[in-house]
């Protein structure tokens, strides 16, 4: 049968109904679905890498996108399980986000944080989902940049300030936490949070460390307002850079849900209050004060381009170095003590040495303090366990400058992004063996002597020219802390709350730990 000419473009003339507007974009938008997953039946489309690698196999057109979105709140372990199923080197593909490769081989993390140091940057991309929080601070900085605020901040971290003032803040904010929080709580009988806690004193004894102030947050009961931003600024931040299409996400919440805060109320709070240290320290500096501490030797130095520093570099300074003095020891100390309170054996170990070292003299002597806990061994492999299985910088990333070939022969090309995940590494029985998931300490000892890991295998400091400037100081603040804790006090969890990570730029616990503290 055939259709007379006329009919065929009579057709064609009609104007369309909306229901055959709709079939017809539908038909459309179907057909070139069908046909791009077909060419990209599991992965991310447009990826059009040849290389091949372990993977876990994604859906038609996402790739693995549905996976990290069904696995958001604890990525950590889903990274741990896709190295363990999959092999330590792997790469997926996940819709509008970038190539990445990943890794949990030690050879290859220090390879490309070490060895091969100058090929690999911080991607642009976490530039820009970084820069409300942390500007062009030290964390979200390569090239010069970097540079000038290591070069000036390494010169505080010298023997002299560990011996002669750090141990006597961190020995002297203990008491105040004593007076003020665990006594009460010894009084009462009532739980406290105890990360709470560990957030408080380690900002409290950071601030007066970096900036010479005295904050006041272990006399306060509640959560500074400042902190509350910082917390929250620090989640968005990191879903930023782990889901795709960021602003877009962020514009869609501002418009269809405008209950919520937005994140440019929580950058306020921590503005103002970088703000005013800045601009209380410049009083002072005027007023003739002389001060030695972090702050004051950044009002002091010269920027990438020769010239004293505005105050929006020393907000980005100050903030950045609170997230590094702050977050992180309080994390540590916090799943070590969750971590203890569950090995009752290593307690009474802990417990021995302690008793052994830490006498009532060296406790009130803070010169002592600082030489007596360099010989004690056991609390230092604990730190190190502690950290092992409770890294506070869980996952990290990298940009790939130009083409590479990692030890265990994978190629990089220019543009990759690279991620690695000490918190996989530290629980992989590839790397520890049959153990690897138990909290022993004992495996720092060998032979009576303790021993530390390379770089490669336990990053939890990161390595190579950036590895953490303030490794010995959270060491020490950790050791301080744990310490006095443990010769004062018993801790006991509270039965039937959830203990788990909340999933940010560093690992705090989701809800807290609630415990009841007695005298010991
Ligand atoms: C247990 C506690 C700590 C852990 C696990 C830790 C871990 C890390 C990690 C993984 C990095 C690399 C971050 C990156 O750029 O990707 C880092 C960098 C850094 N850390 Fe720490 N840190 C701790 C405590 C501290 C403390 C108390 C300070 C004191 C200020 C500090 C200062 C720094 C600085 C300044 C850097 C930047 C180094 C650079 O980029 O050159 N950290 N730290």
């Amino acid at each position: 049968m055939s259709f007379p000419a006329d009919t065929i473009k009579r057709l064609f003339e009609q104007p369309l109904t909306s229901q055959q507007y709709v079939a017809i974009t539908t038909g459309t938008v179907a057909t070139g679905l069908a046909i791009l997953a077909m060419l990209y039946p599991d992965k991310a489309v447009f990826d059009n890498d040849d290389r091949v690698f372990a993977r876990r196999k994604g859906y038609p057109i996402l790739g693995n996108l549905p996976h990290i979105l069904q696995h958001v709140d604890h990525i950590h372990d889903f990274m741990l399980l896709n190295f363990e199923t999959f092999g330590r080197t792997l790469s997926g593909s996940a819709f509008g986000m970038p190539k990445a490769i990943e890794t949990a081989d030690p050879a290859n993390v220090e390879y490309f944080l070490k060895t091969n140091f100058e090929n690999y940057q911080k991607p642009p991309r976490m530039y820009n989902a970084m820069d409300d929080l942390f500007g062009h601070g030290i964390f979200n900085a390569d090239g010069e940049i970097w540079k000038y605020q290591r070069k000036t901040a390494a010169h505080i971290f010298n023997v002299k300030n560990f011996r002669d003032l750090f141990t006597d803040v961190f020995v002297e904010k203990f008491g105040y936490m004593k007076t003020h929080q665990l006594n009460h709580a010894v009084e009462t009988g009532l739980p406290l949070d105890f990360q709470g806690l560990m957030f408080k004193y380690t900002l409290e004894a950071f601030v007066k460390l970096g900036f010479g102030e005295d904050l006041g947050a272990l006399r306060s009961e509640a959560k500074l307002p400042f902190a509350e931003s910082f917390d929250e600024a620090q989640v968005r931040t990191s879903m930023r850079m782990m889901l795709p299409f960021w602003r877009a996400r962020e514009i869609f919440s501002r418009t269809f849900k405008p209950w919520e805060t937005p994140m440019s109320y929580h950058i306020k709070v921590v503005n103002d209050y970088a703000t005013s240290i800045v601009q209380k320290r410049r009083a002072e500096v005027e007023a003739g004060v002389e001060k030695h501490d972090l702050l004051t030797r950044f009002l002091g130095t010269l920027d990438e381009n020769s010239q004293p520093l505005n105050e929006k570099q020393l907000r980005d300074i100050i903030l950045n170095f609170i997230i590094a003095g702050r977050d992180t020891t309080a994390q540590a100390l916090s799943w070590g003590m969750y971590a203890i309170m569950g090995h009752p054996e290593v307690e009474k170990k802990l417990l021995e040495e302690i008793m052994e070292n830490i006498t009532d003299d060296v406790e009130n002597n803070p010169a002592k303090f600082y030489e007596v806990v360099k010989n004690m061994k056991y609390i230092h492999a604990t730190f190190y366990e502690i950290l092992r299985l409770y890294p506070p910088v869980p996952a990290n990333v990298k940009y790939a400058r130009g083409d590479d070939v990692w030890p265990d022969g994978t190629i990089i090309r220019k543009g990759d992004h690279v991620n690695w995940s000490p918190y996989s590494q530290g629980r992989l029985e590839s790397i520890w063996g049959p153990d690897a998931k138990e909290f022993k300490p004992e495996r720092w000892i060998v032979d009576g002597e303790l021993k530390r890991e390379s770089q490669g295998v336990w990053p939890v400091f990161h390595a190579g020219p950036r590895v953490c400037l303030g490794q010995n100081l959270a060491t020490l603040e950790s050791i301080v802390v744990l310490s006095l804790m443990l010769k004062n006090y018993k801790f006991k969890l509270v039965p039937g709350q959830t203990i788990t990570y909340l999933v940010s730029i560093t690992m705090p616990m989701k809800y807290g730990m609630q415990v009841y503290v007695e005298k010991r």
